[in-house]
Formats: C-alpha cells, structure tokens, sequence
C-alpha cells in the first residue's frame, strides 16, 4: 500500500470527465489494500455504491446524496425519482436523507421560479458543495470541542481511547467525527493508545479505522469486539468515542452494532462514553430512540454464504443489524461543532443544535419536508 499524503485522502468529488459529469468516490469495500476510485456517471450506480457501502459514514453518505441529486440535474434526468432512490438506499443514517432533500429543495425553488435545466443544474451542485464545505468545517470544530473535552475528562495523562467502526476522514467532507478527535488528541500529545475494535461483520475497523490510524501515524491497537470487556476490566480504557448515524431529539443514539455494549461497559467501568456527530446527524423529528428505523442487512455478511467460505450451514438464519441505539443515560456527553452537551437531556440537545423542538414531519418515502 503507497504511503499516502494526507491531504490526498479524496473520499468524494464532483468530477467531470469525459463521460461527463460523475460523483467519484474512494471505493471503501476495497480498502485498506487497494485505493480506487469509482465514477458514478448514473444515479443508479451511486445508490448501489451506498448500499453496499463503496461509501459509508453518516455526514459522507449526505454528501453523496446531495452530489447524487446534483448528478440527475446535471445529466437532465427525473432529480425526485433520483432523489427517492437515494434517500432510500440506507435508512438509519439521516444524513443521507437531508442531503437529498436539501438539494431536491433548491432544484424545486430554482424551477418554480422559472429556471430551466441548466440553473437548475448549477444550483444544485453548488448547493452540494456547500454542504460538503460546511462538513469539512463541522470536523474541525468537532475535533477542537471534543479535544477541549477529553482533556476535562480524562486530566493530566496520555489517554487510550477505545473505538468503534470507523469514523475518520472516510466518512466525512473533513477529518471525520470522532476519529477527527482522536487525531487532536494525537498531535497535542495525549494519545496513549487507540483501542480499535474490528466492528464485525463488516470489519470497518479493521479495514477502514487501522488505514487512517497508520496514515496519521497514530499509536494503535486492533481487537476482536469481543475482547474489549477485558480490556475495560484490566483498567486499560481511559475513554470510548464513537461516532453516530442519527441522534433522536431525547439523545438516544444509533450507532454500529455493538456501540450499546460499549457504552454498558463503559457505564459500569466509570469510563466516559462520547458521541461525536455534527448537527446533522441529529433528528428532532425522530423523538425518541425507539422510532428509530434500524437497517437490517443480509446475513451473508455474517456468515460469508456464496462467498466460498461460509461460516455456517446453508440456509442458517442470521441476525444482522446494521446499527443499534443507546439510550441517552448511557452517554457522558454528544459533541458536535456547536459544542458538546453534557449530560445528554433533550432541551439541552435542542438547544445546542440551534434546533426549535417542534419541526416538521417525514413524509411518506423517509425524507423531510423542506
Ligand atoms: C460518523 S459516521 C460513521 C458511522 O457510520 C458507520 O456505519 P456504516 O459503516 O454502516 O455506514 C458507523 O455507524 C459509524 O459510527
């Protein structure tokens, strides 16, 4: 594997080549061994890339919609069709949804006032990177806020810090969210170790969190999920940060498989458990954590069935949820880059995200009403 600049790390871009107008995106499932990069000339092949997470990552999954919608604009095909496909292609993560729909929104204003394909098209792209600018944005302040934090909670050493799938610049217009943290914690000195969980069964740790540890030249440790009990219980874990694919408006949090035993651990250890997500990440019209829609995924990813080395019989009936929830008793403090809320009540979320409780509903296909 080339070691890689940092700066050169292009997750995602609007690209014009000579087939046209593309999303390109750095294909994930082939990392860390292999740095490719798709084109998506069609809306379709964007939609499937999400789906089976070529690109993945809450606020990077809003850019990709938000180019997504650009995308259909810009190649003169059906932007609401598009934009249903999109919002539709992963449900958990809200991102996706309101990067659809706040480019669906300019398009449909720029066309109610009279613009013709062509504006339409200009508004929507420049409307997509202005939420990939603000994204890259949110992570410095995230990683500044949650920085600032970690210092109050865990004062006068080194820290190791355990996390969860994967969080960097992988999943952000930035450095990410709370792997962003962890690289301010690296270059101020304070990073002991990072704890990387290899998040079964899609391994973003192992694959993904490991690759822009090295790249950032990070100390850091890969682990089974199921050996981070011990580590919790040999007094090895100063710190748990996790990222978040939606925050409901009471402070529950959906996160990958596997965050919810952590943060129980964590709980139980007297160890500080942090979530760290921008704004958009978290859905005042999703009230508590149990309306939260959790993506259910094919079982094959846990058994390997039809890859040539399943792991159990044929046929096995698999359990396989893509992410679970936390209530927000669980959670020491959410940071996003208003700043972080402490402990976790909805007035307090409200308030730091500049959100007024009462906002509109979802309609019927899982976006918002603009
Ligand atoms: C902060 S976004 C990263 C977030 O997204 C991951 O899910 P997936 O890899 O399925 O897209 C995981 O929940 C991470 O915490």
């Amino acid at each position: 594997m080339a070691a890689l600049d940092r700066t050169d790390l292009l997750v995602i871009r609007w690209a014009q080549g000579e087939d046209g107008p593309a999303v390109a995106l750095l294909d994930q499932t082939q990392l860390p061994h292999v740095e490719q990069e798709l084109h998506c000339t069609e809306v379709s092949v964007l939609v499937e890339a999400i789906r089976v997470l070529r690109v993945r990552g809450a606020p990077v999954l809003g850019i990709a919609g938000a180019y997504g919608v650009a995308l259909a604009a810009a190649r003169g095909a059906d932007v609401e069709g598009a934009a249903s496909q999109l919002a539709a292609a992963r449900p958990t993560a809200v991102n996706l949804a309101s990067g659809v729909t706040r480019v669906l929104s300019v398009c449909r204003r720029i066309r109610a006032a009279g613009g013709g394909p062509e504006e339409v098209a200009q508004g929507a792209l420049a409307e997509a990177r202005e939420l990939h600018r603000e994204d890259a944005e949110a992570s410095e302040a995230m990683a500044a806020h949650g920085c600032a934090l970690l210092r109050e909670l865990v004062p006068g050493r080194a820290m190791r810090i355990l996390t969860h799938c994967n969080t960097g610049r992988l999943v952000s217009g930035g450095r990410g969210t709370a792997l962003a943290v962890v690289g301010a914690v690296h270059r101020a000195g304070r990073l002991h170790m990072l704890w990387v969980d290899e998040t079964r069964p899609l391994l973003q740790g192992a694959r993904l969190t490991t690759y822009e540890a090295a790249r950032e030249g990070m100390p850091y440790t890969l682990l089974a999920d199921n050996a981070a009990g011990s580590l919790f219980a040999a007094g090895e874990v100063d710190a748990v940060l996790v990222g978040a694919d939606r925050i409901a408006a009471d402070g529950a949090v959906a996160n990958k498989v596997g965050t919810y035993p952590l943060a129980v651990l964590a709980r139980h250890h007297g160890v500080p458990f942090v979530v760290v997500a921008p704004r958009t990440t978290v859905d005042p019209a999703t009230r508590v954590g149990a309306d939260i829609v959790v993506e259910q995924r094919d079982g094959a990813e846990v058994t390997g069935e039809g890859s040539g080395t399943s792991t159990a019989p044929q046929g096995t009936r698999v359990h396989n949820p893509a992410f679970d929830v936390t209530p927000p008793g669980l959670v020491t403090a959410i940071v996003t880059e208003a700043g972080a809320v402490s402990p976790v009540t909805a007035p307090d979320l409200a308030e730091l995200c500049s959100i007024p409780l009462e906002r509109t509903s979802r309609s019927g296909n899982g976006m918002m009403n603009s």
